[in-house]
């Protein structure tokens, strides 16, 4: 495994005033024993409510932050150890920070790039000149990077990353706050290097579109816990989601009662019914279009949101603490 997890756990001690004399201490498990493994070239989704963790593995995986318990490799590397060796050999995007020098120009940014990872000058030219050319650079080099605009800002961030050839990409919300166009780009483009470079891609988003365009494998944390690892077919499954059939009919009818699928509402001759998503809609097609007058139908697949929503117990995904305990 390229890069391997094994009960992994940090934990923040926070010290509080309670009472004019009294501190309280308390302590905060962000990740709470979880083991993974990733293969060489896997693009994988970590996902999860706010507060769930996320950003603690991811820099624990960076070396950013020791782990308080566990074990934790990434290409052989114990990352807290010998950060200065793993920093050769991963990229890092943060979506709501840059990496680039504020006031320089890209091209500048990404010269001192070029000097501070060493890179030998072809490859340098070589890696710069693919990157601008998929990531649509070339009229932004000479651009300072205070006047790029958010989501030009964001590939160029992706291509500092990049140039020094990492094996491994972490990205924290890399499609965060662009419009629609810049998101399909970004995907592209990573889906690009994956396929042509095996690059390993580690992504955290809020956007599951994101994860259901690139990720053929999702991670999903709650409370410093992984409560799912595995295909998104399977994430369905887990979530217990729905499909929707949206049905016309011809005319105003009693709720539709037919096996295999639950009425949920009516507006006029248009009703909806919801089935299992691990189920077939064709008999219950079948059986709509037997015994109501169906003028047209559509079925409608669950998205991941709500799929996930479930399996947070009906929180929608709304912020929530890690598992905090008091002393
Ligand atoms: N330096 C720190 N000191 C104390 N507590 C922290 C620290 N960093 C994170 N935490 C806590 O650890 C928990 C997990 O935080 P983390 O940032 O990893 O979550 P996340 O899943 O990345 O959330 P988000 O989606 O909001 O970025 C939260 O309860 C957070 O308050």
């Amino acid at each position: 495994m390229f890069i391997e997890v094994e009960a992994l756990e940090k934990t923040f001690t926070i010290r509080k005033r309670a009472g004019l004399l009294r501190r309280e201490k308390r302590e905060v498990r962000a990740v709470d024993g979880i083991s993974f493994g990733i293969g060489k070239g896997e693009m994988v989704g970590y996902i999860g409510p706010n507060g769930a963790g996320k950003s603690t593995t991811i820099k624990m995986l960076t070396g950013i932050l020791t782990p308080s318990g566990g074990r934790l490799r990434v290409a052989g590397i114990d990352p807290s150890r010998d950060r200065t060796r793993l920093a050769h050999r991963i990229g890092v995007v943060f979506g709501q920070r840059t990496t680039l020098w504020w006031d320089l120009p890209l091209r500048d940014s990404y010269a001192l790039v070029h000097r501070m990872y060493r890179i030998p000058d072809t490859r340098f030219a070589e890696n710069l000149a693919r990157c601008v050319d998929l990531l649509d650079l070339g009229e932004l080099l000479d651009v300072p990077v205070r006047q790029l605009s958010l989501g030009q800002r964001m590939r160029g961030d992706i291509a500092a990353a990049l140039l020094h050839d990492p094996d491994v990409l972490y990205l924290d919300e890399p499609t965060i706050g662009l419009d629609v166009v810049s998101k399909a780009k970004v995907r592209e483009f990573l889906r690009e290097l994956n396929a042509t470079r095996g690059t390993t891609v580690l992504l955290t988003t809020h956007d599951l579109t994101d994860i259901e365009q690139l990720c053929s494998r999702v991670m999903v944390i709650d409370h410093g816990r992984l409560m799912y690892d595995g295909g998104l077919a399977g994430l369905h499954e887990a979530g217990e989601s729905e499909r929707s059939l949206v049905v016309d009919l011809a005319r105003e009818t009693a709720p539709i009662e037919v096996p295999g699928a639950r009425f949920v509402r009516a507006e006029g001759p248009r009703q909806w019914l919801a089935l299992p998503a691990s189920a077939s809609a064709a008999p219950v097609v079948a059986a709509v279009a037997a015994a109501y007058p169906l003028v047209d139908l559509s079925v409608r697949e669950p998205d991941i949101e709500s799929v996930i929503a479930k399996m947070y117990g009906g929180t929608g995904g709304t912020p929530r603490a890690a598992g905090e305990s008091v002393r």
